[in-house]
């Protein structure tokens, strides 16, 4: 299935990104929000063109100054990508037109919009909702990169009703934008999302409101840990109330699962505190499902987690040092999987922080040490 032309609804982080990494693959893309600020960015981005739907004349019976919305053109494509309570009425709205042979959406939950969009009586044939599991907790088309889907999961949730032409029209965006297929039902879905993505955000924002009033000099110390727990709750509250409130039920399990296991290592803690040994057991225990959980998350490529070996080096906070460090990598043929860097506050000096092969680590250590570079 070919997409000549797509049209983007909602300019923002997610649209603007799945409309960036189409125009790179030579498709044409329209653009269209209700901020026409943030489709005149997203086009200044290169992002594609505005969207101008054409006024017609009012027809007979119509009231006069009540001029109908028509589409210039039928896309292939219409993307959705606005708060999830939005969607459904967006379908309609779009479909009411005839802007698109085919419909998806990328909300965060799945069920509900597509439970309000049959309400509403919208084609469910035309359309398949999706959700790209990837973003950032910054919103708007300035956000927005073109590689943000990259090697990441993408949901696709086709109904009963769904037209087989709309769900390859669905999977040729997901391949056009780099990521991977996922199909399955909507309910599926949101349970998966609540367990990946919506109980772990709450969490997060639960460990980063512990900081709104903390010292500065708790502040101070605060190192890559705390930021890599609370990233994604500094993402915009109101896009979340929606998400959470679309998914409340899987999410709040979920949340009642955490309560209990922060509960239990609380209360464990309090005993160790009084001088009960043995309550090291429960911490203990807690850690280590921390552990095997943490280990069951797919790795980069989305294969199975593979445990690297991490080669730190020292580096100048000086330009070009990550440069160099990179080519000596290339020199020895060492592939680097991840890169993460430790910033010592107030030094000139930082950690490079290298993933690699196991059985690479120490050929890659020497070296880098031969060619003077300071690996601890
Ligand atoms: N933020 C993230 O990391 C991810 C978000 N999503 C989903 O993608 C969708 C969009 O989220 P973001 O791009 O992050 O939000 P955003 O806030 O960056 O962009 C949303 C855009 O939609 C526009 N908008 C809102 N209602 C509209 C309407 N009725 N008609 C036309 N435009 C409208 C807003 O003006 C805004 O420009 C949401 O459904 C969200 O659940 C999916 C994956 C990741
Ligand atoms: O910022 C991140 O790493 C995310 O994982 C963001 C995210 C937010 C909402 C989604 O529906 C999917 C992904």
């Amino acid at each position: 299935m070919e997409l000549r032309t797509v049209l983007v609804v909602g300019t923002g982080l997610i649209g603007t990104s799945a409309a960036l990494a189409l125009r790179k693959r030579g498709v044409r893309v329209l653009l269209a929000d209700r901020e026409p600020g943030a489709v005149r960015l997203a086009r200044e981005l290169g992002a594609g063109e505005e969207w101008h739907p054409m006024k017609a004349t009012p027809a007979a019976g119509e009231a006069a100054g009540q001029a109908t919305v028509q589409p210039s053109e039928r896309v292939d494509l219409a993307i959705i990508a606005v708060p999830p309570a939005h969607v459904a009425t967006e379908l309609l709205e779009l479909q009411r037109i005839d802007a698109a042979r085919f419909y998806t959406d990328v909300a965060s939950v799945k069920a509900e919009p597509i439970h309000r969009a049959a309400q509403l009586g919208c084609d469910l044939g035309t359309y398949v909702a999706s959700h790209p599991l990837a973003g950032r907790e910054k919103s708007g088309p300035g956000a927005a990169r073109d590689d943000l889907f990259l090697g990441r999961p993408w949901a696709l949730c086709p109904t009963d009703e769904a037209d087989p032409e709309a769900k390859a029209a669905v999977l040729r965006l997901i391949e056009l934008c780099g990521a991977n297929a996922v199909e399955v039902s909507a309910v599926d879905h949101d349970r998966a999302v609540a367990v990946v993505s919506h109980a772990p955000h709450v969490a997060a924002s639960a460990v980063a409101a512990r900081l709104a009033d903390a010292t500065d000099v708790a502040l101070g110390l605060a190192g890559q840990g705390v930021r890599d727990v609370t990233r994604i709750a500094g993402s915009d509250p109101g896009l979340w109330l929606g998400i959470l409130s679309g998914n409340a039920s899987p999410v709040a399990e979920v949340l009642e699962a955490v309560a209990n296991d922060l509960a239990d290592a609380a209360s464990a803690l309090r005993a160790l505190a009084e001088g009960d040994g043995t309550a090291t057991n429960e911490i203990t225990q807690l850690l280590k499902r921390g552990v095997v959980g943490h280990d069951r998350i797919p790795g980069k490529h989305g294969g199975p987690a593979s445990s690297y070996a991490v080669v730190q080096v020292v580096i100048g906070d000086r330009p070009g040092q990550l440069a160099r460090l990179f080519q000596a990598c290339d020199e020895v043929g060492v592939n680097v999987e991840d890169v993460r860097l430790e910033h010592a506050p107030g030094l000139p000096l930082g950690i490079a922080e290298l993933s690699v092969e196991p059985d690479a680590a120490g050929a890659l250590t020497e070296a880098l040490h031969e060619r003077g570079w300071q690996v601890p």
